[in-house]
């Protein structure tokens, strides 16, 4: 049976006369890394601060390991979460940063180390985090989100600031989380920013769920049966039309092909003994896939002047 780690399930809630949550429904399921992606202002925040009742939803509800969070008896050994990287007080050390946080929820100074360790604090932790890099603070926030060793990890935009090198890292290391068994929700507004990572997207735009699914599935839907034929024989496209395709010249000995799926246009291509040096069904990027899927929820867009 999946374990269902962070259930939401028609969550609304308005600033104003502004929807921010608009019947946000998801689940998040042990042992994957599940993106939560959606461009700025999408209510992936508000979910994350709704699901630590840090904000009240006009309607729907929010569950922890099957709880509401504020319920639970050990918060922190059940989720562990990063909201904003900047929130620490600037002139204590990072480890006494992790000390007072492990302090204040009856944890070890042991667990404080081994957090330090696994996120590659060792060699920053005696220095003062205010000083910290956003890409340090988020290592910081990581490991404080660790401190309970908990089951699920919900961490807000982790990847912002972190240099190439950082990225790496954060990638890696969410997947290992996921392997142990944990339940990891990630937001970004960056669909690259978790290609390899995630196994599965939840993907957002104004407050609502636009596609619940996995990576390899995300792409097929949104994959547009484009056919590319390098060929240079003059006789190619008038055999791939009376097959029944759309055919445009793409470039220089290459033609673009729609209305025949891949295997269709060998076949055609070789009854006609057509000579062609290679046939590759386009498939969409993740980002492709996810640009198509949020174009109409992007609240602010380049270039567009306010009305
Ligand atoms: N405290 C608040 N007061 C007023 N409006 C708010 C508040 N918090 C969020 N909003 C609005 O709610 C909507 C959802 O914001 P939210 O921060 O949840 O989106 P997001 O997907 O996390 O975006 P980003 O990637 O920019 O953080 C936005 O239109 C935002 O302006």
């Amino acid at each position: 049976m999946t374990v269902q780690n962070i259930v939401v399930d028609g969550l609304r809630k308005r600033f104003g006369s502004k929807p921010a949550l608009d019947g946000m429904t998801f689940a998040v399921d042990a042992g994957r890394v599940t993106g939560f992606i959606g461009p700025n202002g999408a209510g992936k925040s508000t979910t994350m601060r709704v699901v630590l009742g840090l904000d009240r939803p006009d309607g729907g509800t929010a569950l922890v390991g099957g709880q509401p969070y504020r319920t639970l008896s050990r918060p922190l050994t059940q989720l562990g979460s990063l909201l904003d990287a900047s929130a620490l007080q600037p002139s204590r050390t990072a480890r006494n940063h992790l000390l007072w946080l492990a302090h204040s929820q009856g944890l070890g100074v042991r667990r404080v180390d081994e957090v330090i360790e696994l996120t590659g604090l060792g060699s920053a932790a005696r220095r003062r985090a205010g000083g910290f890099s956003l890409g340090m603070r988020q290592r910081l926030g990581i490991a404080a989100a660790l401190l309970g060793d908990p089951r699920t990890l919900m961490l807000d935009e982790p990847f912002n600031g972190m240099d190439p090198e950082g990225i790496i890292w954060m990638r890696g290391f969410l997947r290992e989380l996921a392997q142990q068994g944990r339940a990891v929700l990630v937001s970004s507004h960056l669909m690259s920013e978790l290609q390899d990572t995630a196994d599965h997207v939840v993907v957002v735009g104004r407050g609502r769920v636009l596609a619940d699914t996995t990576v390899a599935r995300l792409r097929a839907t949104i994959s547009d049966g484009r056919v590319s034929v390098r060929t240079d024989d003059a006789n190619a496209a008038g055999v791939l039309a009376a097959a029944g395709a759309n055919v445009a010249a793409a470039e220089p000995g290459t033609l673009s092909v729609t209305g025949l799926a891949a295997p269709h246009v060998v076949a055609a291509l070789n009854a006609r003994q057509v000579v062609f040096s290679e046939v590759t069904a386009h498939r969409a990027t993740l980002e492709e896939a996810y640009l198509e899927l949020t174009r109409d929820a992007v609240e602010y867009r380049a270039g567009e002047v306010a009305r």
